[in-house]
């Protein structure tokens, strides 16, 4: 079973091809309101802008299986409205919402949301068939020169779910349950330089900069802490939340000079259904073997840091 899941998720290799996982910048053409809009995406082919406000994502079973379920939960207003699967030049699509459509040369903003960002069963293959990786040992020296242990170094190559870990504690994942993965504002290059932005200071002073200390824009609107509140009672009462493994899904905030602003769930790439008698509250900590994720945890302390953000009235 873990084999054949697994399988499944490696199909859903969104970073096939290229060169994994460096963050480019790519330019999307929203066609209906005839504006280039710049939006930060881990560019490896996998994307496609579509017709009338959609966009492509490179097809993952696991992925739609995800997003065919959301479009019947509670969950629906909060993630892009899913249409289907499409084929360009023989390759398969997830068909999506454009969540940039209706903005106007929008900031953009990715927080990975979880204490955990690899899935159980990644720790059981690395553990009965390691394969240790060259690319990810060549990130992690890039960070930290001093990470890698002596045997790492001997072999200049890292296990991955090694890497993720560390990954995890270097940021704040570890510590607040979510992080910043980057942020674009309008006409400006993206910020991408988060992977030490670890404390509850240096968040708040990223997440102040994404709004350009405009903090009125968390205090009303549909990118607020009330906003991120309403989520989280949906969160807690959905049917698919509590019966899925949500690791590597992030929250994208998304606002505008004309006031516009939201938040929704993305990248579902990661995400498990869980055994049927199997269910998360996303708030206990992770033990292997209970799956739980962090991600309400994640949420819970967003939350509360945004609160502190608010003016004072
Ligand atoms: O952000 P950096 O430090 O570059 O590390 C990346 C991210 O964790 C990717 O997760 P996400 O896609 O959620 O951003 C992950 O993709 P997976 O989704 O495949 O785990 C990559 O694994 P590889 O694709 O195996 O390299 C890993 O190299
Ligand atoms: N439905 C969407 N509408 C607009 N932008 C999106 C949408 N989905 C993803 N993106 C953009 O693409 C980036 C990568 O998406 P994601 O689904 O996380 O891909 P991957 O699985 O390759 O990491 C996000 O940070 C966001 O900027």
């Amino acid at each position: 079973v873990l084999t054949s899941s697994l399988t499944q998720h490696h199909s859903c290799d969104t970073h096939q091809g290229v060169y994994p996982n460096i963050i480019h910048v790519m330019y999307i053409e929203i066609l209906q309101l005839s504006y280039v809009c710049l939006i930060l995406l881990v560019f490896t082919g996998s994307f496609h802008v579509g017709d009338y406000g959609t966009l492509l994502k490179r097809f993952c079973e696991g992925e739609q299986q995800c997003y065919l379920r959301l479009m019947e939960d509670s969950l629906r207003p909060f993630v892009p409205a899913y249409h289907g699967v499409v084929q360009r030049d023989e390759q398969d699509y997830n068909m999506m919402d454009n969540l940039l459509t209706h903005f106007n040369t929008p900031a953009i903003m990715d927080c990975k949301m979880g204490t955990r960002t690899y899935l159980e069963e990644e720790l059981v293959i690395a553990r009965e068939r390691p394969q240790p990786r060259k690319d990810m040992y060549e990130k992690m020296v890039a960070v930290d020169p001093e990470a890698p242990t002596v045997q790492e170094r001997a072999q200049q190559a890292v296990l991955k779910t090694r890497y993720m870990q560390w990954r995890e504690t270097l940021s704040s994942t570890t510590t607040l349950g979510f992080r910043i993965e980057g942020f674009r504002k309008a006409d400006e290059e993206c910020h991408t330089n988060f992977k030490r932005t670890k404390s509850r200071e240096q968040v708040i002073e990223a997440l102040d900069n994404f709004v350009d200390s405009n903090t009125t824009i968390l205090v009303s609107g549909t990118f607020s802490e009330p906003r991120l509140k309403q989520l989280r009672q949906v969160l807690e009462a959905s049917d698919f939340f509590k019966s899925h493994e949500v690791v590597g899904s992030s929250l994208l905030f998304v606002h505008d000079w004309t006031g516009s602003t939201g938040v929704w769930m993305i990248d579902f790439g990661k995400t498990a259904a869980l055994p049927s008698h199997l269910m998360l509250d996303h708030r206990t900590p992770w033990e292997e073997g209970n799956r739980e994720d962090g991600y309400l945890w994640g949420l819970d302390n967003l939350i509360d840091i945004l609160s502190n953000m608010l003016p004072l009235t």
